[in-house]
This record gives C-alpha cells, structure tokens and sequence, in this order.
C-alpha cells in the first residue's frame, strides 16, 4: 500500500514506564488520520516518536524512507518531510524571537535572500497580516500564535503534518478558526495529516480515519464513520458514551464552525448563541441565552458539551426567544 507515513510496532520507554507496546498504523497520502483516546494513552508519545524528539524500538517509513535502515543523514532528511505544531505556541515559539524569526526558523538551512518574502506568503497563507512578522509571539493572541507555529510547520514544506491537540490551549471560539484552517490547508496543500485529540467530536470534523489509543495500545481503527457508528471494542464504546454529542451524532455542521470563525460578538449578557447540527431539526434545548446568571461558557457547557462550537445569532438588549 502506497503509504505517507508508515508505523510498525512502535515502542517507547519513559525508565521504568512503558508508554507504547508495538503501535503500528498507516497513514495514506492526502488524509488525515485521527489518534484518539484519554489523557495518558500515548498520543503525543506517538508523535513525538514519529518526528524523532522520543527513542523508540520499532519502524518508521515516511514515503518509501524506512528509518531503521537509512544513513543518520538520510533519516533526519526524511523527518524533515514531518512537521510537528505542538498543543501549547506561548512553549514552542521563542519569545525572544520576532513572529517573521520564528516562521522563517521552520526553512531551514536552504534560507536566503528570499527569507523575508517567503516569510510573508507563509502568514498570508495561515490569513495572518504579514506586518505582524515585526511583533514578538508574546505580543500575540492564543490563536493567532498557534498559526504561526502552522505557519512554521509548513515552512518546511512537509507532506506530512502531524498536530498534537493543537486547539487545547485555545478559548472554544479559536479553537473552530484553527479547525478551519487546518481542514482549509490540508486540502489545498494535499497534505497527509495525523490529527491528535481527545475529542471525538473534533476528530469526526477533521478526520478520514481513526485509530483509538489506550494504555499504549491501539485497540480500534477504521474510518472515522464506521468507528463512531459501529464501535468494536469496550473502550471506544466507554469513549462514545462519555461524549455525548457524538453518542447522538449531535455534530457540528461546516456552516456553524465558519460563523463562529466570523466576527463573533464579544460574549455577554443579553447575548444569545445558537447551537446547530447538521443532523436533525434544532431542538429548542439547543440554543443558549447569555444573561448575568447565565454567562456564556457556562450557557454553552449546559446545552451543550465544552467542546462544542457554537454561532453567534445576534447580540441584543434582552434575551431573544428562537421558535
Ligand atoms: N517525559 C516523561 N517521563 C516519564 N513518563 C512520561 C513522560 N511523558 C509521558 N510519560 C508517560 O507516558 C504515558 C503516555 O503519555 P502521553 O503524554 O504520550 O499520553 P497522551 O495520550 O498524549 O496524554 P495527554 O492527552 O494528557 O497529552 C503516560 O503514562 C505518561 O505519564
């Protein structure tokens, strides 16, 4: 099978503690693969083995390189065609770096004249204005450092992408933006991507396919659809339930994620958001008025899971009813 990234009994020791026994998975070109499970099951050892920052026993092909039999050299060449965007910006930019310095990091060596030019079609291409290529990540927002941190991964014009909950650190309304972008990129740049989450309603909106982590372990793959609709194993099922948007396929549809992505009002009283599913007419439980005792994260929390996005119907004075 014609793979973009290839694992084959991937094992990772931390001293004592076994954190994979003998993943394997395979990644097809263009698609994105989801790995999901709870906190500890070994996903960002995963990815962290994938791109050479953890010692491993096992192999791992990128295209037609397999890195057990290749030169040091060759190996790191080949790593270089697997980016990393880690889960938290504000600790994986320098903040003594300028947001141009942090992008024009990810070109490597090659780098030259054209730096700065190049710099600037990589902000554009994450929608940032290039001029804040003179500002210090510091002086920037929770979502807008993460795409610079994209904005670096793919400096380095990789096929494949792997993100590491990159919407974690984010408030829930970046977190759709950065969906997006991500989603926008990986289609119009071809890109093979491993999408790390311990949401299940996130990694149906993003991903082609699905491999369940726990204990190290992959305990279930398929495509996303057949995993969510026909769970196999206890523990996917025990995710499922815990989730339960996902369990009702209350999910979200593109529409509902690009008006959150829009001009949101800023959250407050008297504010009101509706919550959509692309499956099913809205029941009237699914919209949620903003008012002092009823402030915004928790309006959502309560109709719906944290995680969910949501779309801004209108701002106004006093709560308005949706029939
Ligand atoms: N640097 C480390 N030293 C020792 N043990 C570690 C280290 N990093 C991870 N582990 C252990 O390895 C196992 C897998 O951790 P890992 O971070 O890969 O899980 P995860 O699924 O990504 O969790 P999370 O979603 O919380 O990031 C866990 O038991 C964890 O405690």
């Amino acid at each position: 099978m014609n793979t973009a990234l290839s694992v084959r009994d991937l094992g990772v020791r931390y001293g004592s503690v076994v954190a994979l026994h003998d993943v394997s998975f395979d990644l097809a070109p263009g698609r994105v693969l989801g790995l999901v499970g709870e906190s500890g099951s070994g996903k960002s050892t995963t990815a962290r083995a994938v791109v050479g920052l953890a010692p491993h026993t096992g192999r791992i092909t990128i295209g037609d390189t397999d890195l057990s039999v290749v030169s040091a050299r060759a190996a790191r060449q080949a790593r270089r065609r697997v980016q990393l965007v880690f889960q938290d910006p504000r600790s994986s930019l320098d903040p003594r770096f300028t947001v141009a310095e942090c992008v024009a990091e990810g070109l490597g060596a090659g780098r030259g004249r054209d730096t700065s030019r190049r710099v600037e079609e990589l902000l554009e291409l994450v929608s940032l204005d290039p001029d804040l290529g003179r500002s210090r990540p510091g002086q920037l927002s929770g979502g807008q450092r993460q795409r610079v941190a994209i904005a670096r991964a793919l400096a380095a014009e990789p096929e494949v992408l792997v993100a590491d909950e990159v919407t974690a650190s984010l408030d829930v309304s970046v977190q759709a933006v950065v969906l997006n972008l991500l989603r926008r990129l990986q289609s119009e740049l071809g890109l093979s991507m491993l999408f790390i989450s311990h949401n299940l309603a996130v990694v149906r909106y993003m991903c082609d396919d699905v491999a369940v982590m726990f204990d190290g372990h992959i305990v279930e793959e398929g495509t996303v659809e057949d995993v969510i609709s026909r769970p196999q194993h206890p523990y996917t099922r025990s995710l499922l339930a815990a989730v339960p948007e996902v369990g009702q396929h209350r999910l979200l549809s593109d529409s509902a994620i690009e008006a959150s992505s829009a001009s949101a009002p800023a959250p407050g009283p008297g504010c009101e958001y509706r919550l959509r599913c692309p499956v099913g007419p809205l029941r009237r439980d699914d919209r949620a008025v903003c008012n002092t005792e009823n402030p915004l994260p928790e309006a959502i929390n309560r109709v719906h899971h944290a995680s969910c996005h949501f779309a801004p119907a209108r701002s106004t004075e006093s709560p308005v009813v949706v029939g």
